[in-house]
């Protein structure tokens, strides 16, 4: 495994934010964490970057328990996209991203013409390069949000954790973004809201609530009509796409129409009836 949350707890005045939660995730894999608002999405993955130290349990990355690490090197190691992630400095874009070297240099050293590489590659990658001489504050918040992910990319991390990384971004940089992950040789985890991307981009996923893991498996087998009904308490239906075989999400806002009603029936008892 390159990630192994083992038993991890997290318990604040009393309240356990984050139960006994085991998670393996394979080198090259993409793990998404789903769940409720509050259900301790974040502060797991808090634990992973080192912002948070758990109550209990161990991180295993590697064979290397997390904590041991020098902070240098979890740096090397572990990369995160964050949702409080920013600065309030004017840096150029290139220098933001460029700043995703610094747990890999010695003092102040300048960039060597490989790291630079790699900095310009990952704008490019992420459709930034017309934007490398920009400052961040001038940016959109879609725009600021790849610059980040350029900026952990360039980090070479063996892990990467993203915390609603398609956040700000519409819709067709959400799916370059994840398409994006799927192709890197990058250990992910991810905390996805939106369920259909997180079906259409992860290997497993997890879902937590209340701060437990309840469900752990293929998209397939996780998102489920009574996984959507008991773990975020919404009707649904899950059908098969197309072309990839995902299982995706259909929403039913009027809970009065019984899940099985045939179309016409249900465009009626909504007054949509052609
Ligand atoms: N430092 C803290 N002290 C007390 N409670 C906290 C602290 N940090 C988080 N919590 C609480 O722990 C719970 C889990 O929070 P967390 O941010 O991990 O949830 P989440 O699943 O990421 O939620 P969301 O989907 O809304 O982002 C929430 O009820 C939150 O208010």
């Amino acid at each position: 495994m390159d990630l192994r949350l083992d038993h991890l707890t997290v318990t604040i005045d009393g309240h356990h934010l984050v139960r006994e939660l085991c998670l393996d995730v394979p080198p090259g894999s993409v793990v998404g964490l789903v769940g409720p608002n509050g259900s301790g999405k974040s502060t797991a993955l808090r634990c992973v970057y080192r912002a948070l130290k758990p109550t209990s349990g161990t991180i295993w990355v590697g064979d290397d328990d997390l904590a041991s690490l020098s902070l240098r090197r979890s740096a090397q190691t572990v990369a995160a996209l964050t949702q409080e992630g920013g600065t309030d400095f004017d840096f150029t874009v290139f220098e933001i991203v460029a700043l995703g070297r610094s747990p890999h240099q010695q003092g102040n050293q300048p960039l060597t013409a490989a790291e630079r590489d790699l900095c310009h590659e990952a704008m490019a990658q992420l459709g930034l390069t017309h934007l490398a001489e920009r400052g961040i504050l001038s940016l959109s918040g879609g725009e600021r949000q790849r610059v980040l992910l350029a900026r952990a990319l360039v980090q070479e991390p063996r892990v990467l954790i993203l915390d609603e990384p398609t956040n700000h971004l519409d819709v067709r940089h959400q799916v370059e973004l994840l398409s994006h992950l799927k192709r890197t040789k990058v250990t992910v985890v991810i905390v996805l809201h939106d369920l259909n991307l997180a079906a259409a981009t992860c290997d497993r996923i997890g879902v937590l609530s209340e701060g437990s893991l309840v469900a752990h498996g293929t998209p397939t087998e996780v998102l489920t009509t009574e996984t959507m009904r008991e773990v975020f308490g919404v009707e649904a239906h899950v059908v098969t796409h197309p072309l990839t075989a995902d299982p995706q999400i259909l929403y039913q806002l009027h809970a009065d129409i019984p899940t099985q009603q045939a179309p016409l029936a249900a465009a009626e008892a909504k007054g949509t009836r052609p």
